[in-house]
């Protein structure tokens, strides 16, 4: 769909089958409003399929959405732009924290070069089947199909290839990730000394993150994951949440990958002047993304926007994904109703957008790294919300005395 056709197709989330959702709970063997937030975010994704009980939480997928900044060059992060690469490289590899923890979660992983700086090296493919998750390289279980296989020809990227030359799924190394190449340029421009990026690059990367979600729910993905790899991005992504939640540059700028306090009073100079002069409007949110960048937070809220277009649920992982999530709420209101919070990251524009948002994090473990390793630790929460309406007894079915 065209990001036209993908915001009319959002809706709101259906009051009724909330309502049935709300009720059950009611007659499950446990004290009401025993399970907690569980309760709320199980009535939530009842809205959001309009169905009670709503479908199973698999299979499974996260997309890590891969871009270079041209803030870099401002001195925002330790890191040198090349880590990205390498680290997609780690991705495809299977030897990334996103891996162990999708192999963990039994959730399959894409990643996405949306606008990589540097040539990625793609490993070998050792035994390309090995990124199925029913093979030894990964837990078996249920939401280990076959057809959300990053292995598969799904991952071949037609439908996300509106962006420009995009590439076939790569080869898959043992446990490791699928990738498609959609760059749109190789890096965002340098957000302090003018736009990011152009209003044509925005609306393709856009489009790779619609054709992208729309891939991964076409090959059976029930819940979708957000994830992100680009260095320097938590600048960019500080600058869109105080954009959209209207806080300032030192209220929602943070350490990122852990800069010291000279490198951190720099980036939010940084961020306090593109402020200024970019004066963004949060009533065009693709106008944000323009000064702003980055091109992984363009396919970010495009893939959550399809998303909600698909009423399927899409779980929020760190600072950057929660900052796409706020361009995509400005867009489309409704696509609130898909959001899950998966955790509250360290940075502190994460919090700042999630309150903005009025999303709670399922868990907040301290962490700050993003590639949806938070998302992932969230989603056995969220597939055990749903389960519990699928599977716990009523006091009538199991003969236990109501109080
Ligand atoms: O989202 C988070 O919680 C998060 C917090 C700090 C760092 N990161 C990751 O670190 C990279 C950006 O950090 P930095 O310091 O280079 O801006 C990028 O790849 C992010 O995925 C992510
Ligand atoms: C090593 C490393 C891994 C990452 N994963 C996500 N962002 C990252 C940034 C760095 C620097």
């Amino acid at each position: 769909m065209t990001l036209t056709e993908t915001l009319a197709a959002i809706g709101p989330a259906d009051e009724e089958a909330m309502a049935q959702a709300r009720a059950l709970h009611g007659r499950l063997t446990k004290p009401a409003g025993s399970l907690g937030a569980l309760e709320e975010l199980s009535v939530r994704l009842a809205g959001l399929a309009g169905a009670c009980p709503p479908p199973l939480a698999a299979p499974a997928a996260v997309a890590v959405f891969a871009g270079d900044h041209g803030v870099h060059a401002q001195g925002v992060t330790p890191w040198p732009q090349e880590v990205t690469a390498q680290m997609v490289t780690n991705f495809l590899a299977g030897g990334a924290v996103v891996n162990a923890l999708a192999r963990q979660a039994g959730a399959t992983v894409r990643v996405v070069d949306v606008g990589v700086a540097t040539p990625i090296a793609v490993p070998d493919a050792a035994n390309p089947d090995a990124a199925d998750l029913d093979s030894d390289s990964g837990p078996a279980g249920p939401t280990a199909a076959g057809p959300t296989s990053a292995a598969g020809p799904t991952s071949a990227a037609g439908p996300t290839g509106a962006a420009g030359p995009t590439g076939a799924a790569g080869p898959v190394a043992p446990g490791g990730a699928a990738l498609v190449s959609a760059a749109v340029r190789a890096g965002t421009r340098d957000l302090s000394t003018g736009p990011a990026l152009t209003p044509d690059e925005v609306l393709a990367a856009v489009r790779v993150g619609v054709g992208t979600a729309e891939d991964l729910i076409d090959a059976g993905a029930a819940v979708l994951l957000t994830g992100d790899m680009g260095i320097a991005n938590t600048t960019a992504a500080a600058a869109l949440v105080a954009a959209f939640t209207g806080a300032g540059a030192a209220e929602v700028t943070g350490r990122g990958t852990g800069v010291d306090d000279p490198t951190y009073r720099r980036k939010v100079a940084v961020v306090r002047a593109a402020l200024d002069r970019h004066r963004p409007d949060p009533g065009d949110p693709l106008g944000v993304l323009a000064a702003f960048g980055g091109l992984e937070h363009a396919a970010l809220a495009g893939f959550i926007l399809a998303a909600a277009a698909r009423r399927t649920p899409v779980i929020l992982d760190g600072v950057s994904t929660v900052a796409a999530a706020l361009v995509a709420v400005a867009l489309a209101p409704d696509a609130r109703a898909a959001l899950v919070a998966g955790h509250r990251s360290v940075e502190p524009g994460a919090a700042a957008g999630l309150r903005h948002l009025g999303l709670d994090p399922l868990i907040d473990l301290g962490m700050r790294l993003g590639e949806g390793s938070g998302a992932l630790l969230a989603l056995p929460v969220l597939a055990a919300a749903v389960r519990v309406l699928h599977e716990v007894a009523t006091f009538d079915s199991a003969g236990v005395s109501e109080k």
